[in-house]
């Protein structure tokens, strides 16, 4: 809101091995579509756990996120722990192209 978080200017880029090295109780960071939050202070607070949060430390939790079906709000709330985006380089690493060949795993 105050913060232009996809403005183009003033986003602050992190290289996937800047985050993944937060990955304790100290600082952890997660990454959700690419951008890169903060939940540090959040881990007690969520409604969710703190473990599955853990659990994501310093990786990419956007799979995770997204199956929990998160509401509105709470991803109104994530923006407030919004620190930056992923650098475009490391963005391929998490990109699962779309191969739908033959029956992967189902959904379950
Ligand atoms: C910044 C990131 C996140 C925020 C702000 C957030 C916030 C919330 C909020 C507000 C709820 C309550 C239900 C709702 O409003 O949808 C919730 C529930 C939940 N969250 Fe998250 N969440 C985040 C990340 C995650 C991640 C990465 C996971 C999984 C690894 C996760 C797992 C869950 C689960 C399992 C629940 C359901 C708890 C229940 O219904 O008993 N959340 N979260």
């Amino acid at each position: 809101m105050e913060n232009n978080e996809t403005d183009g200017k003033g986003v602050k880029y992190y290289r996937l091995s800047e985050v993944e090295e937060r990955n304790s109780f100290k600082s952890t960071w997660i990454i959700i579509n690419n951008k890169v939050y903060d939940v540090t202070k959040f881990l007690e607070e969520h409604p969710g756990g703190e473990e599955v949060l853990r659990e994501q430390a310093g990786g990419d939790a956007t799979e995770s996120f997204e199956d929990v079906g998160h509401s509105t709000d709470a991803r109104e709330m994530a923006s407030s722990f919004l620190i930056g985006e992923l650098h475009p380089d490391d963005r391929d690493k998490f990109v699962k192209p779309p191969v739908s060949t033959s029956a992967q795993e189902s959904t379950r």
